[in-house]
Formats: structure tokens, C-alpha cells, sequence
């Protein structure tokens, strides 16, 4: 993807292309950004980090228009930013792909990409000529080299395809600056590489990133500067060059310890015992052929595969979000009725899905009320939530899961996306579930709150749960006892704990040696 001819940027070198002068920034009282001030250089590709809930968010909600600041102003240019209410004005100069679509699913990319616009060619009846739609959609994806068929509805494209799509229709604004906020976070290995060298390619041609990541790895490879926050605060700024990883983490936790790896000193499983979980000839056509797995009370199993591999769907079948077609699944001696959450529920899973978005949270209702959503009947007689009871189960979760909030009783759509995912932890783990299902438990948490709810999942085996760690987060799977690799929907090895990263994504991407 390269910027096109007549589209060339404006390349004055180490211009800001953005900045922010002291912003603040107060919700209640809770203070999201304290006195920010930051400047992104045209050309360059900029990482912010922070950990969950430092105001990273926040600070791309002020500079992309969408969230008006209490003071301090934004400039793009070294021009003061358009009126708040003019968003043609704002997305001719900033963009954001977030991990959530903005696309509209039921409509086609053309659509997506010219629907709403100026200068959409109608014909005299005021008729939208879809023909010219779907050309413009064509010559514009052309231009950025993004290789999708304009007319397939949105839902039908990946999350590779439609990030591309959501960057083309930013450019096409004519933004020549754009944020990624956790672009890597739903993307497999081969994705990312192939993001990246879009970025570099890009920036090349003079786009600038902003680019948000918990992947500390990720801001080595591809970012040129860094900027820290913490406690809604700006930290430091500095080449990424001169920042090693050690000096990063201590800007980030405000503590001079440097990076502690996740913990993998486990007991050894109790022998003997029946199954927590027990997963026999598991078959769904086209995603995965004859997956059998068992996970002993107190174990803690990782089930790893690249795109592709079917662990997600294995994942997702245990838990009744989808139906095998063919096999079964029993959870401490009790088969659950296949493709239903409740089922499961009942039969003692607690899980974490992917999609936190989708399958996770009730925005509107609280901490507590969410992480208490699936054990009513534990809670009080005839399913009655005791009011008390709730708060101090959210009270709990809010401590043992370091949850930035302001109490249990706060709504978890006031929350930090880090800390959303843990309060999605917390209804994993309040039911006590004889197996608890994790998948891609830590994407979008920082690098602290990985060990704590790496170490919450380590105590519920403690407890005698089953574990079952889906992901291909190598973090992940650190503490399991073993992992299962999964490769084109079949299980081709398993490799026991002490595991070397090259072994298991050797394994992962199919290679044996
Ligand atoms: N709409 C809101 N109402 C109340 N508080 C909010 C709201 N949005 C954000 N906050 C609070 O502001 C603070 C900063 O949150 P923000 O989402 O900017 O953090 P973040 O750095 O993006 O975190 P993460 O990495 O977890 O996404 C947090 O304490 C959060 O709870």
C-alpha cells in the first residue's frame, strides 16, 4: 500500500502533524487525563502505552473530536482543530481504527466506504447510482492496494481485510494521520507481519501513526517514538531507540523492578482423579476433525494453533456458543447440552470468551452486577440477587483482580478496556467452575495485569478447577502444565511445560522437526 500519486502527502519533515497542550480531562471523579500535552511527528510511527486505564483511550477520544476536553486545546498542522460539531473537518485529519468495527456489517464495503459521503453521485431522481458506487469503492481500494470485493457485505470480511478497508476509507478522507488502537489484538502471527509492512510502506509515503499496544515487542518492531502514560499523566517521550524494555516497563508501573515473567512454579496435577474436563472426537467440517483433550482437576492445559488451527471453535464449542457436529463434551462427569451456554453454565464452565464485546459484558450494568450475571442461583433464594452479597462478590473481584474503579457499583462501560476484560475474568471465575475455558484471556490487558489474571486462573486450579488456556499468546500458555497445538483443525503434538517459544511456534505453524 503506498500512497498514490495525486494523493502524495505533504512530507515537511518533524512537523507535528498532531498535538495535544495540557489536556484534561474528568469523568465525575474520576481524572482520565491529567495535563497531557503531546506531539506526533509527521512520518513517523508513534506508540502510546500505558497500563489499563492510564487514559490512553481517553487522550485518542480527545484528539480524533469525539470527546470534548475539560481544557487545554489539540492543533493539527500547528492549526487549532476544527469546530467539535465538524466531522467532515476532524476525519480530513485524524482517523482511528478501533479493535471494535465502525463498518456497518449488513452493508456491502462499497457502501461502507461511500455511503454518507459529499459528493455521492446520485442520478436526477435523487437515486443512488450503484454502479458508480461500487467503481469509486474499486478505484479507491485499487488505489491502496487492498484486495477486497467491494461487494460482499462487511460481515463477511476478516478482521485483517477489515482493517485495510477501515485505513483506505481514512485516507480517502484525506487524513494523513491515523490511530490504530490495538490493531494486533485480534490478528494471527502472519496478519501482523503483513500490517507492518503496510505501516512501514505508508509511512514511506508520509502517513504517521499513532499506534496503541500492550505488545511492548510490537512497539520495538514497528514504532519509532514512544510515549508513556500513566495515572493520567504523560510520563515521558522518547526515540524508542533510547528506551529499552527494562526503562519502559518501569515509566509504565512507576516502579524500578523492570518486567516480571508470569510465575510457572504450578504443583504437579493430583493423579487418579476423574476429569474436569473431557473432550471426545470433537468434529466440525471444515474447522476441526476429531479433537479429543482431557483436563484433570487442578491442571492447567494450553490448547495453541496460529489463524486457522480451530482453537477458537473448540473453545467455543465446550462453552455452547457453537455445535460440533459430531463428539462430545463433559464437564466433571455432566454432558451439558451441546450449543448451550446455560448448559454449560449449569454443568460448572466459567469462561472467558474472545469476543468480550459480543459474548462479555452488559455495558450499562455494573462491576458487580456483571461479574455476578451468571451465579444468581448461588446468590439467594429463588434467583434473587442479594443486593449485599453482589457488592461484596464485585468488591472481591475489584481487589484480587486489581480492577482501576471507582467501586463495584460503578457501570463496566465507564471502564478501561483493560479492565473490562478482567471484570470478564470475574464472572469466569465467581461461580467456582469445576473447568474454566480462558480464551485469549489477556488481550488488551497491560504487562502487571497478565501475571494477575494469569495468577487467578494458576489459584482456581489450586482450588481443583480444570484449565483450559486458549490462545496463541505465548504469555498464556507460560503457565500451563502442557499445551496442545492445534494445526488445520487436527491436535499434532503436545508439548510438556519448559517449552521452548521456537518449539511451540514451530508447532503452532505447522513445522515438525
Ligand atoms: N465514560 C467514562 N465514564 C467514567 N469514567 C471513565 C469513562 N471513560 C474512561 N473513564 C475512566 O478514565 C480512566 C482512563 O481510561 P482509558 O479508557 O482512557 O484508559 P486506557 O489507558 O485506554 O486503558 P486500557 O488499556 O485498559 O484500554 C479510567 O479510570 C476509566 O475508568
Amino acid at each position: 500500500m503506498t500512497v498514490p500519486e495525486n494523493a502524495a502527502a505533504d512530507r515537511t519533515p518533524l512537523r507535528p502533524v498532531a498535538a495535544v497542550h495540557a489536556i484534561t480531562k474528568r469523568f465525575g471523579v474520576t481524572v482520565a487525563l491529567d495535563e497531557v500535552s503531546l506531539e506526533v511527528t509527521g512520518g513517523e510511527v508513534h506508540a502510546l502505552v500505558g497500563r489499563n486505564g492510564a487514559g490512553k483511550s481517553t487522550l485518542v477520544s480527545v484528539l480524533t473530536g469525539l470527546t470534548p476536553p475539560d481544557s487545554g486545546t489539540v492543533e493539527f498542522g500547528g492549526e487549532p482543530a476544527p469546530a467539535i460539531a465538524d466531522r467532515e473537518a476532524w476525519r480530513s485529519r485524524v482517523a482511528c481504527v478501533y479493535q471494535k468495527s465502525t463498518i456497518i456489517p449488513s452493508l456491502s464495503v462499497a457502501e461502507n466506504l461511500f455511503l454518507n459521503r459529499q459528493g455521492l453521485n446520485r442520478q436526477g431522481s435523487g437515486l443512488i447510482s450503484w454502479d458508480g458506487l461500487r467503481r469509486k469503492a474499486r478505484n479507491l481500494l485499487d488505489a491502496w492496494e487492498v484486495d477486497v470485493d467491494v461487494r460482499v457485505p462487511a460481515e463477511r470480511l476478516t478482521v485483517e481485510q477489515r482493517q485495510l478497508v477501515e485505513i483506505a476509507r481514512a485516507l480517502s478522507h484525506g487524513s494523513r494521520f491515523i490511530v490504530l488502537d490495538e490493531p494486533t489484538a485480534q490478528l494471527d502471527g502472519g496478519a501482523i507481519e503483513r500490517l507492518f509492512a503496510r505501516m512501514r510502506s505508508l509511512r514511506e509515503s508520509g502517513v504517521t501513526f499513532l499506534f496503541i499496544s500492550h505488545h511492548l515487542d510490537e512497539v520495538y518492531e514497528v514504532c519509532d517514538t514512544v510515549t508513556v502514560m500513566r495515572d493520567a499523566r504523560h510520563i515521558v517521550t522518547s526515540p524508542v531507540a533510547e528506551l529499552d524494555k527494562t526503562a519502559l516497563v518501569a515509566a509504565m508501573t512507576g516502579e524500578a523492578t523492570g518486567l516480571i515473567e508470569p510465575s510457572s512454579d504450578r504443583s504437579a496435577p493430583p493423579e487418579g482423579s476423574a476429569p474436569a474436563l473431557q473432550v471426545s472426537g470433537l468434529g466440525l467440517p471444515g474447522v476441526f476433525t476429531d479433537v479429543s483433550l482431557t483436563v484433570a482437576p487442578g491442571e492447567v492445559v494450553g490448547l495453541a494453533g496460529s489463524g486457522g488451527s480451530g482453537k477458537m471453535a473448540v473453545g467455543e464449542v465446550i462453552v455452547g456458543l457453537r455445535r460440533a457436529v459430531q463428539g462430545t463434551v463433559e464437564v466433571g462427569g455432566v454432558r451439558p447440552r451441546p450449543g448451550s451456554v446455560p448448559a454449560a453454565l449449569r454443568a460448572g464452565v466459567g469462561f472467558v470468551p474472545q469476543d468480550r464485546h459480543r459474548e462479555g459484558l452488559v455495558p450499562d450494568l455494573s462491576i458487580a452486577e456483571n461479574a455476578t450475571l451468571t451465579v444468581p442461583h448461588r446468590l439467594g433464594r429463588f434467583g434473587f440477587v442479594g443486593s449485599r452479597r453482589r457488592a461484596a462478590l464485585g468488591a472481591e473481584a475489584i481487589e484480587t483482580l486489581t480492577i482501576k474503579a471507582a467501586g463495584p457499583e460503578q457501570p463496566v462501560s465507564a471502564l478501561s478496556g483493560g479492565n473490562q476484560q478482567k471484570v470478564v475474568m470475574a464472572r469466569a471465575l465467581v461461580s467456582d467452575p469445576t473447568a474454566l475455558v480462558l480464551m485469549q484471556p489477556t488481550a488488551g490487558v497491560d504487562v502487571r495485569a497478565k501475571e494477575t489474571l494469569l495468577g487467578a486462573a494458576s489459584a482456581a486450579a489450586d482450588r481443583g478447577a480444570g484449565v483450559l488456556v486458549v490462545s496463541d499468546d505465548l504469555d498464556d500458555l507460560r503457565p500451563c502444565d502442557r499445551v496442545i497445538v492445534l494445526f488445520k483443525g487436527e491436535i499434532v503434538t503436545e508439548v510438556a511445560r519448559g517449552w521452548t517459544d521456537h518449539e511451540l511456534i514451530a508447532a503452532m505453524e505447522g513445522i515438525r522437526d
